[in-house]
């Protein structure tokens, strides 16, 4: 098993007529959680799009699971979740797993297990224009850990979710990884950061620290990430 499971170096992303990301260098290390953490706008959705090689104009080395990004042979060992629902709302939610084991050619007996890794097996029958958004999300959720992808990635996967809720998906995030799968999941919401074994901070377009919340915090000789931020982007102004 390779250890590092995404490695990026000089990545550089052009949307429109700007450049958004400005050569980040990073690793997502397999058997970990990493969180990626920045304001909104800060360029997160484009890096994890340049990670799972849906991005276009992308420069620099981007390599996954030791293969280029965006791979064909990539595609099966992947689980991205984006913000908007890939599932099919006139479909209950075994119905959609099921119709997404089949398209992935993953074995039928997995679609209980993702949907019970979500905490949904109460609503498995329901159509899911009647579930309620974080149910949703959990649904889109289910079908990303189809296959048990090597590499989980989460587009702001807890943005509208009750506390409680959250609590159930970062154990389920940690339970991937201590399986060994890589996980990176995308904030805007700095509370987050405790739950992430490592970090990268994010600011338009480049990554101001990364490590784990411990590190980021004693070197920025404060006691939480929202303090650690805020002192680095002050250190870099002055
Ligand atoms: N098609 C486009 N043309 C030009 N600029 C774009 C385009 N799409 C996105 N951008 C810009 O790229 C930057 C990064 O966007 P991105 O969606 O990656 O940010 P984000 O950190 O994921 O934000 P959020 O947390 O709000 O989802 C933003 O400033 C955005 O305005």
């Amino acid at each position: 098993m390779m250890n590092n499971a995404v490695e990026v170096s000089g990545l550089v992303v052009v949307r429109g007529r700007r450049e958004v990301l400005h050569g980040l260098d990073f690793i997502v290390p397999a058997g970990e959680v990493t969180g990626l953490l920045g304001p909104s706008g800060c360029g997160k959705s484009t890096l994890i799009r340049a990670v799972v090689g849906v991005q276009a104009r992308v420069s620099g080395s981007v390599r996954v699971l030791g293969e280029p990004a965006g791979s064909r042979s990539l595609r099966d060992r992947i689980g991205y979740v984006t913000q908007a629902p890939s599932v099919y709302d006139d479909l209950s939610v075994t119905e959609n797993v099921a119709f997404f084991a089949r398209v992935l050619g993953v074995d039928r007996a997995e679609v209980e297990r993702c949907i019970a890794a979500v905490d949904l097996g109460d609503h498995a029958d329901q159509v899911v224009a009647r579930l309620s958004g974080g149910q949703r999300s959990r649904a889109n959720l289910a079908v990303a850990l189809l296959g048990s992808p090597d590499l989980l990635v989460l587009d702001e996967p807890t943005v509208g979710l009750d506390p409680v809720l959250r609590e159930v998906l970062w154990g389920t995030f940690h339970r991937l990884a201590d399986a060994g799968a890589a996980v990176l999941v995308s904030s805007h919401v700095m509370d987050e950061a405790e739950r992430c074994d490592r970090l990268m901070l994010m600011r338009d377009g480049v990554i101001i620290a990364d490590g784990s919340p411990t590190a980021i915090k004693e070197k920025a000789g404060v006691d939480d990430i929202e303090q650690a931020f805020l002192a680095i982007v002050r250190g870099e102004a002055a």
